[in-house]
């Protein structure tokens, strides 16, 4: 068996590398027992990327330096797109039983041996991707993975196969890395305490930091959560497998801010992108059909706590319900989410209850009365009352004001978290848009090289820094030009000429929610939209961005109106934005216009049914608004959230590619009225600075910037910060 699977696999490897390289190609996780890596080094004259389960080898012309990161960055539809038609009729030709479970479809596992299956249905398919978990063996991998395995056992009359074939070359980084981390895991947790070891003062001090004085000893050590005297952190561990055992746990700090505020910070092991932890999942026994699903782990204990029910929590809160964590949750009838107490963790509930079918879902909606769990239970609530009192998640098309009144009611309420995130780096957009929201649609233009991308780019990374999973479509620039435009801008230097801090950004650049589709030049529209939903999916993407729609406009409609296809396509964008509550920025070539004529809206579209079906549309102007040939403004002529539009001028610093609001009258240097030492009231006047003391001004703004920049918090980064 072993001889037909590295037949063929090495001549799978063999053929991608003649034909393909320096393409990009994906490599199943089938293939990765084999040394990929040194194979296609010796078919390496040009940086190429090679997607392999979870790592992405950047080979070099040289040889001399192999990159590796291990997030998904790199969003690739499937070469042959599964719908769960076609796995049934798959399963059904091999004589597979299987159950048609919520969001998977359960087969006896083929990594066991049937004498010894202890749940007959332990084998997981995802129904919209494929991708496959054996909760047995924790062997997984794509629809294609298993079909290969399937294969083979029917060719060799074989009734189970080794999950070996599955994994990784035991001896490569990525294995000895993952040893050594298992290693510090096992470290932090033998050398941390629980509540009930500690003394009882020191006890009492940490559950008041935490907030947490109405949890008791007994509820956390059920839990498993410790404390890790060191760092003052609680510790909660990450049981899993069919054993039960430690795989990584998740350290959380809490500090007072100066306004009595509790801020935690979070940082896992193994790190955020490969932390796939239930919380409180190995508490649940296989009869239950119920589950509470919460945010944070500190929620789920109170739910625990207060009503008994069987409870969870999402390894990274609101920002993405992973698909190879819904296995574990198709046991359950009824899944209540009670994700938090905000408008973001609503939009979530909504967007996650999708993934888990809809019908087997409530949702306990935000609000005064009904704040996050941890809360609730300080509150002195009823937690069981809030959750028996939860709405289903089930969609109707038409629905009566009473069914609307608590959600316009909640908008009310929540007007700045109904704006949408807002930007950190451009104040003057927040003041016009008020904020970046879910499931609109934005079109952005501009003169031919005016910086268009470079802009966007800015933007968009912005929002990812905030923990807005963010989507790339860049068909005219290759991924690897803009991820080096983003990464200067998120170092706000040039990091040509500083080389040695590269690996310092990248890594911290490595930790933002940031994927890229790997489609370059002419692509059809209908393989883009397949690829978005499936990011959506895998990623719970929030903001899509496609550069430009020149190339979906392709070749075969050159006969037809040209407006007329480009109207069509932004239709099609515009459902997408609103079915997948995703927002989408369409960059768009406008028409030709005279040199010295401004940009409107009607230079972009060809119809005014178009124009319409944008939620935004940002224009961003050249040289025109300002005395200073080449200077940018970035025009806002349409707004459908409050109808404010406007312009505000762009500076442009080459260096880190960034843009940046000149300061308001910059060379009439004024200061806010204040008080002098001997406590008159000073007015600074007006003074007409030189040319240098105004570069001087903008040079000191950009280093202030440069350190907010430094301080944001990212919830993909290790370090998360939840405000109380
Ligand atoms: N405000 C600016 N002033 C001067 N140069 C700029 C400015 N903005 C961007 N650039 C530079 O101009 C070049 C083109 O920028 P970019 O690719 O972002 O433009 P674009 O509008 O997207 O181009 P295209 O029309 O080809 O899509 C880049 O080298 C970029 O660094």
């Amino acid at each position: 068996m072993w001889r037909s699977l590295l037949l063929k696999s090495t001549a799978c490897l063999r053929q991608v590398a003649s034909t393909r390289c320096p393409y990009q190609r994906h490599f199943s996780s089938f293939y990765l027992r084999f040394p990929v890596q040194s194979f296609c080094n010796r078919h390496a004259d040009s940086p190429y990327i090679l997607k392999a389960r979870g790592a992405d080898f950047f080979l070099t012309h040289n040889g001399l330096r192999t990159y590796k990161k291990d997030t998904n960055s790199i969003v690739e539809f499937p070469k042959s797109p599964i719908t769960v038609t076609e796995i049934k009729q798959y399963l059904r030709s091999k004589d597979i039983p299987f159950h048609d479970g919520y969001s998977c479809l359960h087969i006896p596992s083929v990594f066991i041996n049937p004498s010894s299956r202890s749940n007959s249905f332990s084998l997981f398919i995802d129904k919209t991707t494929g991708q496959f978990l054996c909760k047995d063996t924790l062997a997984e991998g794509s629809w294609e993975d298993l079909q290969d395995c399937l294969e083979v056992m029917q060719k060799e009359g074989r009734d189970s196969i080794s999950p070996n074939v599955l994994l990784m070359d035991p001896e490569s980084v990525e294995e000895e890395d993952k040893k050594s981390e298992f290693r510090e895991v096992q470290g932090i947790w033998t050398s941390s305490v629980f509540f009930a070891d500690l003394p009882d003062d020191e006890a009492q001090l940490i559950k008041m930091m935490f907030q947490i004085t109405k949890i008791s000893d007994a509820t956390l050590k059920k839990f498993g959560v410790k404390v890790f005297k060191p760092t003052k952190s609680l510790v909660f561990p990450w049981f899993g497998g069919p054993d039960s055992s430690l795989k990584g746990i998740k350290l959380l700090s809490a500090q007072r801010t100066d306004n009595d505020k509790v801020t935690y910070n979070e940082a896992t092991f193994p790190k955020f992108s490969s932390y796939y932890s239930l919380f409180g999942l190995s508490l649940i026994s296989r009869k239950d059909s119920e589950v509470v699903l919460t945010g944070h782990e500190l929620d789920c204990l109170a739910v625990s706590q207060a009503t008994g029910l069987p409870s969870v929590a999402l390894p990274r809160g609101v920002s993405c319900l992973p698909p190879i964590l819904l296995p574990y949750l198709e046991q359950f009838k009824r899944v209540t989410l009670w994700l938090g107490g905000d408008i973001r963790s609503w939009e979530a509930s909504k967007i996650f209850s999708r993934k888990l079918a809809v019908k087997r879902c409530s949702l306990v909606r935000p609000g005064e009365f009904q704040p996050q769990p941890m809360e609730a239970l300080i509150q002195d609530k009823n937690l069981g009352r809030i959750i028996k009192g939860s709405i289903p998640a089930s969609h109707k098309s038409i629905v009566s004001f009473k069914q609307l009144r608590e959600d316009v009611f909640g908008e009310l309420v929540n007007t700045d978290q109904v704006a949408g995130v807002k930007w950190a780096r451009f104040p003057e957009l927040n003041r016009i848009l008020k904020g970046h929201r879910k499931g609109e649609l934005t079109v952005f233009t501009g003169p031919t090289g005016s910086g268009k991308t470079t802009f966007i780019s800015e933007l968009a990374l912005d929002l990812c820094m905030q923990g807005v999973n963010t989507l790339w479509g860049s068909f005219e620039i290759n991924n690897v030009r803009l991820a080096k435009i983003m990464l200067t801008q998120f170092a706000m230097q040039k990091l040509e000429d500083n080389l040695e801090k590269y690996d310092f950004w990248a890594d911290k650049f490595e930790e933002l929610p940031l994927y890229f589709m790997t489609f370059h030049g002419q692509q059809n529209i209908k393989t883009v939209l397949d690829t978005m939903q499936h990011a959506v999916y895998l990623y719970d993407i929030n903001h899509v961005i496609i550069d430009n729609l020149q190339f979906m406009m392709g070749q075969e409609n050159l006969s037809v109106d040209k407006f007329a296809v480009q109207d069509h396509i932004i239709g099609v964008f515009r459902k997408f934005a609103t079915n997948s509550s995703c927002h989408v920025t369409l960059i768009i070539h406008p028409r030709k216009e005279e040199d010295d004529r401004e940009l409107q809206t009607a230079s972009i579209f060809g119809s005014a049914k178009a124009s319409q079906e944008a939620d935004n549309v940002l224009i961003l102007q050249e040289k025109k608004l300002v005395t200073c040939p080449g200077r940018r403004s970035l025009q806002v002529t349409k707004n459908r959230f409050d109808g404010d539009v406007g312009i505000f001028p762009l500076d442009f610093i080459k260096a880190s590619l960034t843009f940046s609001t000149p300061i308001r009258g910059k060379l009439k240097l004024k200061k806010a009225p204040g008080k002098s030492e001997s406590g008159e009231e000073v007015q600074v006047k007006p003074a007409a600075a030189k040319k240098g003391e105004a570069k001087e001004g903008k040079a000191e703004k950009v280093t202030k910037t440069a350190k907010t920049q430094q301080t944001v918090k990212n919830p993909a980064n290790e370090k998360e910060t939840i405000q109380k």
